[in-house]
């Protein structure tokens, strides 16, 4: 999968691309992420992207030329690499808090995708008319405001990589796709096996895998009600999953 990531600050992307199961998807070929600076691309001395905005008010807007001529290079490397350079296959990508909130089921979404163009935004924003233009779809990963959009396309990156079948393998992902998706993770326990006068939960020892698998669904309904009662609200249980629920104490059920 080819990822594009717009920024003036492409050092940041070391984070993803040098640690870690995206450093390894990268080094492997599965991923390309490259970084593409608009400040490449600009006409003046200062390699300026910036200035105030029209109407007044605090901050500045980025420009939308040198985004323009950025996105447009991005394309044609996306296009190389052997994508469609259609928003079905290839979209642009701006991350912004006016986005869709990103979700797990908008991550699965992405990981179809033959490549994606993200679009990260500094100061106060950028140019409408350059959104207007160029933009697919904007992505939220919150309700807060941070400082630039270099983050956000980070976590996107690193969540879609994570679902990529290649990467994760198809055991993992299986697992990933049957049980966990729509719940709270279960508790997870390693070496030593009493920590604090705290034993690990016998079940986990036993080997038996079926009452492993039901006791850790039944930890991930318990806590999905707990902690997320939107989500419980949201989960619809596979057939295995029902009988499951059907089984436990009445406090479990659906
Ligand atoms: N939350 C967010 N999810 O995606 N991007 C987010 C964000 O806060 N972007 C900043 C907004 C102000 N200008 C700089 C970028």
């Amino acid at each position: 999968m080819y990822f594009a990531v717009i920024s003036i600050f492409p050092e940041m992307f070391t984070a993803i691309r040098d640690f870690g199961i995206t450093a390894r998807a990268c080094n492997e070929g599965k991923v390309t992420i490259e970084c593409i600076n608009p400040r490449d691309y600009t006409a003046d001395n200062y390699r300026r992207i910036d200035e105030r905005p029209y109407g007044g008010g605090p901050g500045m807007v980025m420009m939308a030329e040198p985004l323009a001529k950025a996105i447009d290079d991005a394309r044609s490397r996306a296009q190389a690499y052997g994508c469609r350079i259609d928003a079905a296959h290839c979209p642009v990508v701006y991350l912004s808090p006016q986005g869709r909130q990103l979700d797990e089921g908008g991550v699965l979404a992405m990981s179809k995708y033959e490549g994606m163009i993200l679009l990260c935004g500094r100061y106060e924003g950028i140019d409408e008319r350059l959104l207007s233009q160029y933009v697919d779809t904007e992505i939220s990963i919150g309700d807060y405001v941070l400082t630039g959009g270099e983050l956000p396309a980070m976590v996107v990156m690193d969540s879609v990589i994570r679902r990529l079948p290649e990467v994760m393998g198809d055991a993992q992902s299986a697992e990933q796709d049957s049980f966990v998706d729509g719940l709270l993770d279960c508790p997870h326990y390693t070496k030593p096996h009493v920590f604090a006068d705290m034993p690990v939960p016998e079940v986990l020892m036993s080997g038996h895998h079926a009452n492993i698998a039901k006791w850790r669904f039944t930890q991930q309904v318990q806590r999905t009600k707990a902690r997320r009662p939107d989500l419980w609200q949201a989960f619809r249980p596979s057939a295995e999953q029902a009988a499951w629920l059907k089984k436990m104490p009445k406090d479990n059920d659906a």
